[in-house]
């Protein structure tokens, strides 16, 4: 399953937080997912600081990949630590199926990549996890992501990067570019497999996926978009609830019950029941 990140030309990947989100990518016809760390923590009521522990993550790796076979990019954020925790985080969570693993060279706590007030690790610091990352792993990629943009400036994220690809990061997921120009200028200067991240209500302008093609980068990433639909749609649902006291309203704007059984293989699973009771 890496395969299908090493050899694509180009990839759109959504973000997904659950079992459910992933079958839907799935369904609609993407070829890979994104297990985003700002989707996954709001989905549990909790800030994206850093906060959830590895065996919390690596619980839902293995549920969305019980369901399906894509391939899962797992954000793991800092890796839970210094070098030595990186090197478990990676076992743990490739056992666990995942097929990338993207690590971050913020300080914890650390942030979603798009606010202010980050701060970055030193660049040796980094290259010890990325080492570390590699001899831990067994054929999955290795994203390194360099926050330092915002902080430093795309020159030092751009050196960042170089030392990052020398330690042997398989792609760059440069963070928080503010235009198209500092994108092209990136991709001009780190000559590797590059990771886009078109973000909403961040530092990123709206950039789409074909343009990021062109710039040079071959993933771009929307890594909490689902997400925050869903969140407004299920806010509105529920103050529809609350004032009108039925749904009625609301059945448009819902996935049917047969639609909903279809993405989790519900008549699959109905299927095999009585075939297996015919059988015997
Ligand atoms: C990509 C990201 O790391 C994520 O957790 O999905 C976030 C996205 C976001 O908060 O919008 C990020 O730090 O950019
Ligand atoms: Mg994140």
């Amino acid at each position: 399953m890496s395969e299908v990140l090493r050899k694509s030309d180009f990839l759109v990947i959504p973000g997904v937080f659950n079992p459910f989100t992933a079958l839907l990518a799935e369904k609609v016809g993407f070829k890979a997912v994104y297990l985003s760390g700002g989707a996954l923590t709001s989905s549990l009521g909790l800030p994206d600081l850093g906060m959830i522990t590895l065996d919390e993550l690596a619980w839902m790796v293995r549920r969305i990949r019980e369901v399906t076979d894509l391939p899962i990019i797992v954000d793991a954020d800092t890796g839970f630590g210094e070098a030595i925790n990186v090197y478990r985080t990676v076992r743990v969570l490739e056992k666990a199926g995942a097929n990338a693993i993207q690590i971050e060279d913020q300080v914890l706590p650390k942030k979603c990549g798009h606010l202010e007030g980050k701060e970055v690790i030193t660049p040796r610091d980094m290259v010890l996890k990325i080492k570390a990352a590699l001899k831990a792993r067994r054929d999955m990629l290795i994203i390194a992501r360099t926050d330092s943009k915002a902080i430093n400036g795309l020159d030092d994220a751009i050196n960042r990067a170089k030392l990052y690809l020398e330690a042997g990061a398989d792609v760059i997921f440069p963070e928080a570019l503010e235009s198209k120009e500092e994108f092209a200028k990136f991709s001009k200067e780190v000559r590797a497999p590059l990771l886009a991240n078109m973000t909403e209500f961040g530092k990123t302008p709206f950039i789409t996926a074909e343009e990021f093609r062109d710039l040079g980068y071959k993933y771009v990433i929307f890594p909490v978009t689902i997400f925050r639909v869903a969140a407004k749609a299920m806010k509105e649902a529920l103050e529809v609830l609350l004032k009108e006291g039925t749904q009625k309203n609301l059945l448009d704007k819902m996935m049917t019950r047969k639609e909903q059984y279809e993405v989790i293989n519900y008549y699959f699973y109905e299927n095999l029941d009585k075939t297996l009771s015919n059988d015997s």
